[in-house]
């Protein structure tokens, strides 16, 4: 497992009788949580399923750490975690029972690390997991995921009905556990917290294709609101990276190309009276609707 590359896939469609996900062409470097961001019904679950190879897909290549399901498939298993939205056909066990089938696969599992986890997310060992809320249940996938303290977590919209104590939990579990190891997380989420709180770099799935990845920090650099002063004759489209702009009430504009929108003003006599980056959650719709 020495590849710095922790999940790759190359050409990857997953074809479906009114749907198409891909061509996907994916190189997630380790160590690193990328979120994987898109409207419903584009194809996030699908594309973490392919990945886990629950989903079959048409054609194209997945791997793990270097190595492909048909190169041995038990072993590339023990790589990955997933926490599904739902997990389904565990209704009728506890979480007791769970760790039995699938802590044996994992060879870094720790049993008294489970127990923990699931206490500091206050969710019953002896209660079924169908008797459980949706937002215990969600917490019983993850403890699940995070204890078999694998180098990659596939994770479908794992803060959806959480709590705030939880969500709070569940992000110092991961800081805890990047102490101790290195570890890459992909995450379909739906929650700009989320996304401010836990991404390195955003993955936008559009239409079925991806778009990415896009390192978080430099997006928020580069994309700003100016307003200005200076010639009323300046043609706002000619600015690099405008995507909108207004002459009223006061003339402003936003960039996705802070620095060349700042030179180019600047040679055409315009000043820059104020700037300011844009909220994430706008920042996001935008590169959605691009
Ligand atoms: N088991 C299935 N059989 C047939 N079509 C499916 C199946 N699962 C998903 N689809 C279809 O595949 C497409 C992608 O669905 P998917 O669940 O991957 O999207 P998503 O981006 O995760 O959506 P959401 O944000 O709502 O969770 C949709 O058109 C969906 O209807």
């Amino acid at each position: 497992m020495n590849s710095t590359i922790a999940l790759r896939t190359e050409r990857l469609v997953k074809r479906r009788a009114d749907y198409c996900l891909g061509p996907v062409d994916l190189a997630l470097e380790h160590g690193y949580t990328y979120a994987l961001v898109g409207p419903n019904g584009t194809g996030k679950t699908t594309l973490l399923t392919c990945c886990m190879n629950l989903t079959r897909p048409t054609s194209g290549k997945v791997e793990l750490f270097g190595r492909s399901y048909e190169t041995g498939e038990a072993e590339i298993r023990t790589y990955a975690a997933f926490v599904p939205d739902p997990l389904e056909g565990c209704e009728s066990f506890t979480l007791l029972e769970m760790e039995k089938f699938i802590g044996r696969w994992y060879e870094r599992w720790d049993g008294s690390d489970y127990r923990r986890r699931a206490e500091r997310f206050r969710i019953p060992l002896h209660k079924p997991y169908g008797r459980l809320s949706q937002g215990d249940r969600k917490k019983a996938a993850l403890t699940l995921a995070l204890s078999t303290r694998a180098p990659l977590l596939l994770l479908d919209e794992p803060t959806n009905g959480l709590d705030l104590a939880s969500r709070s939990q569940l992000k110092q579990m991961l800081v805890e556990d990047s102490e101790t190891m290195e570890r890459t997380v992909l995450m379909s989420t739906h929650s700009v917290e989320d996304i401010r709180q836990f991404a390195d770099y955003i993955l936008l799935l559009k239409e079925g294709r991806v778009e990415g990845p896009y390192d978080k920090d430099s997006l928020s650099m580069s994309w700003r609101r100016l307003w200005l002063t200076g010639p009323a004759t300046l043609d706002m489209s000619a600015v690099p990276g405008a995507v909108e702009w207004s002459e009223a009430p006061v003339p402003h504009l936003i960039t996705r190309d802070r620095d060349a929108a700042l030179a180019y003003l600047e040679e055409n006599g315009v000043q820059v009276t104020s700037e300011q980056p844009l909220p994430l959650d706008e920042l996001l719709e935008r590169l959605l609707q691009l």
